[in-house]
């Protein structure tokens, strides 16, 4: 039932073969590649030449995860490296609709994230048309920080509308992430499960199997 998606972020880049085929021979279903352009974000990763080097190696599902400003500018370039689900912060854009749109327009799965101190309210509008709804329980740009437990109820309101209206999204969590706060999340309303540190500071195979049972 739960959707577990590595954080590629804090993988060993130098053990990165034999850690994806841990991850294959895992539940996990996804793998989350973190795109981050140094401006939105402070820091410096991924772009879509790591996103085609990963495709090469693997048939899981690659959730892309774009926090930059302005996504027209990388959203196509990681779609065409194989990217499958694209997931940008709307208020880094001025034409959300637009770009779910033109995401959807070349086949691909479009989500949008929302930093813990965006309100739900101003992206509602975009609820009926996106795949995935991201909400991040730590500000976004690095790995191994503290859950945020107050995002907890912007879970369950984001659950409670899709509820309501048969909204047919995913709804993921992002940032420090482990058995417990993930456990968390699932009772509020959470599908997908994002972790970087707890999977690969620990034996990865424990760890995604204990996130892959939480219910
Ligand atoms: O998007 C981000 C950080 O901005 C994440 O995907 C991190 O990679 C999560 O790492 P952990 O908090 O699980 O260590
Ligand atoms: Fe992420």
């Amino acid at each position: 039932m739960v959707i577990v998606a590595p954080s590629l972020l804090s993988s060993d880049l130098f053990a990165l073969s034999d850690q994806l085929k841990t991850i294959k021979a895992s539940p996990a279903q996804y793998l989350h590649v973190d795109i981050m352009d140094g401006h939105y974000v402070p820091n410096i990763n991924f772009g879509d030449k790591f996103v085609s080097e990963v495709r090469a190696h693997t048939d899981l599902t690659l959730d892309c995860h774009i926090m930059v400003q302005d996504p027209e500018q990388v959203v196509f370039d990681v779609a065409k490296a194989g990217g499958d689900i694209l997931t940008f912060h709307p208020e880094t854009t001025q034409h959300a609709y637009r770009l779910i749109e033109e995401i959807h327009k070349l086949g691909k799965k479009a989500g949008i994230a929302f930093d813990p101190a965006l309100g739900i309210a101003a992206y509602e509008d975009l609820f009926p048309i996106v795949d995935q709804v991201l909400v991040m329980t730590v500000s976004p740009g690095f790995g191994g920080q503290t859950f945020i437990e107050n995002m907890l109820g912007k879970i369950a309101a984001v659950k409670k509308l899709q509820q309501e209206n048969n909204y047919h999204f995913d709804i993921e969590v992002d940032g420090g992430i482990n058995a417990q706060t993930g456990q968390q999340c699932v009772t509020s309303g959470a599908n997908v499960l994002v972790a970087g540190s707890f999977v690969f500071k620990n034996d990865i195979q424990t760890a995604i199997a204990q996130l892959s049972q939480l219910q």
